[in-house]
């Protein structure tokens, strides 16, 4: 019988396939490194014992935390647990076995503020998995849209009444250091440049005034880790993340392995078209169809003071573009489809 809305979130979280759950956990275990193995019984523990405590894992990127939460999450459900593994954004979700975002699993309220609660029942033994932005200290502060320095420490998870109840867990191994195809010259530039991000993360580079800025807030990049001039950045960077591009793009697991991280959107933009460019086929566009919202309370003349012209110029972050370049096989993130990012 299909499950009704009311218990679909149950069935959902209690029908794995149970042989194969525990033939990946036994195996994720088998690898923990001292670190990991000691925070998954500490965790572990917790849960089977009904402690309910609160937990925050800190360690910088490559120190194995998704691994970790996968071997926590698969030995739970394995024993029959519900697990909740949530993230913040969608893109994190792509890391966590069967995650859902915290706004749609907690049914958090979209604008927060201090009276807003989430839909956890008082005694329930929730065990949670939570792969947000905000969990590592060094290397991503929370986003306050336009927030001041003083408004974005303020929003990070150490300022919270919580905090005095949480137990911090450091990983220290770096994980991913230790398995990077290619030859020693790479692994020993790639353990140059992990060092010197800790460093930073760390706040041991020293920092510098840039023009009239009166705080240190800038930092001198080496050159080593700066993609030179003349070469096209672009170019090179495709060709570092994504080689052989046009014979492996088509597989799923090369694209969902790699990204490129920028800081602006336009820069965003800009990338995938390139990228997009590289990938044989003819590109189809597609053009989205804005309009105002019948539901929006305006003024009369509010459909010509935003023609479909204006619209179609807004960029919003999780909206895409009015514009839309499509090849067959490129893959493109559009939302979830029965758990599954598509
Ligand atoms: N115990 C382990 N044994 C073998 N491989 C491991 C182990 N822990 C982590 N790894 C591998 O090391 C790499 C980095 O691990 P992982 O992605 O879990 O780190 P992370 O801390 O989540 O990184 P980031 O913060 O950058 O997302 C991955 O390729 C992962 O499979």
């Amino acid at each position: 019988m299909p499950p009704t809305s009311a218990n679909r979130l149950i069935h959902e979280e209690t029908h794995f396939n149970v042989n194969e759950l525990q033939r990946e956990h036994d195996q994720l275990l088998s690898k923990l490194n001292p670190d990991q193995a000691h925070i998954y019984d500490v965790v572990v523990s917790s849960v089977m014992n009904s402690k309910g405590r609160f937990f925050f894992v800190n360690g910088h990127g490559g120190t194995g935390k998704t691994f970790l939460w996968r071997t926590i999450i698969s030995g739970l459900r394995c024993c029959g647990k519900i697990v909740l593994a949530v993230a913040s954004s969608r893109i994190a979700l792509l890391l966590l076995p069967g995650g859902r975002t915290t706004h749609s699993c907690f049914k958090k309220p979209l604008t927060i503020d201090e009276w807003s609660t989430c839909n956890i029942k008082r005694g329930t033994q929730l065990a949670r998995s939570d792969s947000c932005p905000r969990r590592r200290f060094q290397t991503d502060p929370p986003v306050v849209p336009g927030g001041t320095k003083n408004e974005i420490l303020d929003a990070s998870i150490s300022t919270s009444q919580l905090w005095q109840q949480c137990t911090i867990l450091p990983l220290r191994i770096n994980m991913r250091l230790q398995h990077i195809p290619g030859d020693d010259h790479d692994r020993e530039e790639l353990a140059e440049f992990a060092y010197w991000i800790l460093k930073v993360g760390e706040g041991d580079i020293r920092g510098i005034c840039n023009l009239n800025d009166s705080e240190k807030s800038w930092i001198k990049i080496p050159h080593q880790f700066i993609v030179s001039r003349p070469r096209d950045p672009f170019e090179a960077m495709t060709e570092e993340i994504y080689p052989n591009l046009v014979r492996f793009f088509v597989e799923p697991n090369y694209v969902k392995e790699r990204a490129i991280v920028t800081l602006i959107n336009e820069t965003v933009d800009a990338l995938n078209h390139y990228i997009l460019d590289r990938i044989p086929g003819e590109a189809k566009i597609y053009l989205s169809s804005d309009s105002l919202s019948g539901a929006s309370a305006g003024f009369q003349d509010q459909h010509r003071l935003y023609p479909p012209e204006i619209l179609n110029k807004i960029s919003v972050p999780g909206v895409p573009d009015h514009k839309l370049d499509l090849k067959k096989e490129a893959r493109v993130l559009t939302g979830e489809h029965d758990r599954e990012i598509v």
